[in-house]
């Protein structure tokens, strides 16, 4: 760990982030909850006061059950079923991140949960867009946020979610991924989606390793070809000390991300507590690991928060920090000279100017 400059918190806020996993739904600010449902009559959320509302989400998150933390999900998407709601909750979201000195950011979320009051997808992808320039804007430019495009792995019709990905992939969507619940949804469901993709050589990612073990690993990667894994925090059952299975070993040889997020990981009951996550254990076995939020609102967390944790739990210095910045660059749905623009303009002069 650097002696030079401590990991304090003002340093931690201050180190440009790259933030790969962070759904759109999951990070609004609970008085925009609040000012939105009063506003479009969203009816039954359980208090009007921000402070409180801000803690209903997370004591509901913090339930130990994906499926329970997904529950909270429909005060959000209630609230986001008109153009005006999605340009506010994307732009915030934007400047929220650059608050947070998140540099480069992939938002996420899934389309077809604001069409309940008759948007259709492409006007729901551009009002979002939309949201992302006026939020780039008002930061002054501190930060790039480009989209992901998510299916719900409980509907049908991942198809259309997949040619909107393909349709807007050179208007501010970098990729694809599935949501929702794992458990007795496989990846595989809709196979022909991800085949298209990789027809068109669009990106995606895809949620697994998180509620459903190894096997859901199994089929993101070889039966889907995912380059990135939400989470995929489950491959540390293919690990037995510095034994190192063999999908776990092609996970790693191949560079394939994983999106970790340790507090949402131990809200849904992947781990008791950070300091049972795996996080340290893969970087040390030399994964491409990155650390993301995951839901910024339902977890009650951030990207500085997320690394100030690791760093009380592991003890990670500066060196490590740039690292899971540097993985998460690499990893990032951008053409090639984009992350390498990021990588050195961006992350390592600041982690340079911070370690002293
Ligand atoms: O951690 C998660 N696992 C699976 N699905 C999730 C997670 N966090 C959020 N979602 C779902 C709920 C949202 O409505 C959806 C799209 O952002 O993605
Ligand atoms: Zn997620």
């Amino acid at each position: 760990m650097s002696t030079m400059n401590p990991l304090s918190p003002e340093a931690l806020l201050a180190a440009p982030k790259v933030l790969l996993h962070d759904h759109l739904d999951g990070g609004l600010r609970p008085r925009t909850v609040i000012e939105l449902a009063d506003a479009c009559g969203h009816e039954g959320l359980p208090t009007a006061d921000p402070a409180e509302l801000g803690a209903w989400f997370r004591d509901n998150a913090d339930s130990g059950s994906l499926v329970r933390y997904l529950e909270g999900f429909a005060h959000t998407c209630g609230v986001m079923q008109d153009e005006a709601a999605l340009v506010r909750v994307a732009a915030e979201a934007a400047q929220d991140l650059a608050d947070d000195g998140v540099a480069y950011a992939e938002i996420r979320y899934a389309p077809e949960l604001f069409t309940d009051r008759g948007l259709r997808l492409e006007q729901v992808v551009e009002a979002v867009n939309e949201g992302f320039r006026q939020g780039e804007a008002a930061s002054g430019n501190r930060i790039r946020v480009n989209a992901l495009l998510c299916a719900m792995r409980q509907n049908d019709g991942w198809q259309r979610i997949a040619d909107l990905v393909v349709r807007y992939r050179d208007a501010g969507v970098v990729g694809f991924d599935i949501a929702g619940p794992e458990a007795g949804f496989p990846a595989t469901r809709e196979l022909p989606a991800f085949e298209y993709l990789r027809e068109q050589n669009a990106h995606f990612t895809v949620h697994a390793g998180e509620a459903d073990g190894l096997e859901s690993i199994h089929r993101a990667v070889q039966r889907c070809g995912a380059e990135r894994l939400g989470h995929g925090v489950r491959i540390i059952d293919d690990v037995d000390g510095d034994q190192v299975g063999r999908l776990a070993a092609y996970v790693r040889d191949r560079r394939i991300a994983l999106e970790m997020c340790p507090t949402s990981n131990v809200h849904t009951g992947a781990f008791a507590s950070i300091a049972e996550h795996p996080v340290k254990r893969l970087a040390d076995l030399g994964f491409r690991v990155t650390l993301n939020t995951d839901n910024r609102l339902m977890s009650d967390c951030s990207l500085t928060g997320e690394f100030a944790a690791v760093v009380r739990e592991f003890d990670f210095g500066w060196d490590d920090l740039r690292t899971f910045t540097v993985n998460a660059a690499k990893a990032a749905f951008l053409p090639l000279d984009e992350r390498r623009a990021l990588i050195q303009d961006v992350v390592e002069p600041g982690y340079a100017a911070l370690k002293g």
